[in-house]
């Protein structure tokens, strides 16, 4: 399948679960190439703004920012190379990100296949952007999606960030989670509108501030701590940004 590339190999690393509801604890990523979505403020665009294609970025203010040579930043792996890897690390969680990880469900379906025939045990997250809808033999193999839904901010058409009906899967799935990406009152505003109109209970939202650094954490964090309260979601941080910061492979 195709993997984004670190270095000589595929990345493939062993951290702590920065995000989410299972923040803090160890797994291993898994972070595959390709997304069929392409947000402005991406921390991975690694895995999907390649030369030639018309896609923006933040980065592009950056005088030193350039697209990617798509064979510098991706690589083919059998999947019997990514059991093997992932097996060998002393832990038995595996979140499998991107890019948009559900463009590949079958490969995955073979990598957990894989995973378990060595350890019953292994514990499967993935990050999604909630645009594809899992299989059945997909979604019953993993045992929780971290659903991240894109709003305005992420500078994508409305009808290529939100597919309804993958949505509402979702909201009705009790292995599902739902984490949105926010900045201040005018994300607050659309996570409410989002998830009234899609059935989405409090109970499953995470909201997260956006940023690449602990000070832009904190920044956009300032604005979301009183709607959380008030609306009974979940505070999310970014763990791994503040520990290590902007980095490839953490
Ligand atoms: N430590 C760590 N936690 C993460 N949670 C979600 C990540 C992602 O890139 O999908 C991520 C990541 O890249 N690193
Ligand atoms: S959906 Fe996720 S991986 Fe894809 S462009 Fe947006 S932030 Fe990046
Ligand atoms: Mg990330």
């Amino acid at each position: 399948m195709l993997l984004a590339r670190l270095n000589d190999g595929p990345e493939i690393f062993f951290t702590l679960q920065g995000e989410g509801v299972s923040a803090g604890l160890s797994a291993i990523f898994v972070r595959a190439a390709l997304c069929n979505l392409h947000c402005r403020w991406c921390d991975t665009d690694h895995t999907w703004n390649f030369e030639g294609t018309p896609w923006q970025h933040d980065k592009d203010a950056d005088p030193a920012y350039r697209k990617y040579r798509k064979a510098d930043v991706t690589i083919e792996i059998p999947v019997g190379e990514i059991v093997s890897h992932v097996a060998s690390f002393p832990c038995r969680r595996v979140v499998l990100t991107g890019g948009e990880p559900l463009l590949q469900q079958e490969a995955w379906l073979e990598v957990i296949t894989g995973l378990r025939a060595i350890d019953p045990a292994f514990v499967l997250e993935v990050e999604t952007n909630g645009t594809k809808m899992p299989t059945p033999e997909f979604r019953s193999a993993v045992n929780q999606f971290n659903v991240s839904p894109k709003l305005g901010n992420s500078g994508m058409e409305a009808r290529l960030r939100t597919v309804p009906a993958v949505i509402s899967s979702f909201a009705e799935d009790p292995k599902a989670w739902f984490k949105f990406v926010a900045r201040g009152p005018d994300d607050v505003a659309e996570i409410l509108a989002f998830t009234a109109e899609h059935n989405i209970p409090a109970g499953k939202v995470l909201v997260m501030p956006e940023g690449r650094s602990s000070a832009e954490l904190d920044h956009h964090a300032a604005a979301l701590t009183a709607p959380c309260m008030l609306h009974g979601w979940r505070f999310c941080d970014r763990l791994h940004v503040r520990l290590w910061g902007d980095k490839r492979g953490v």
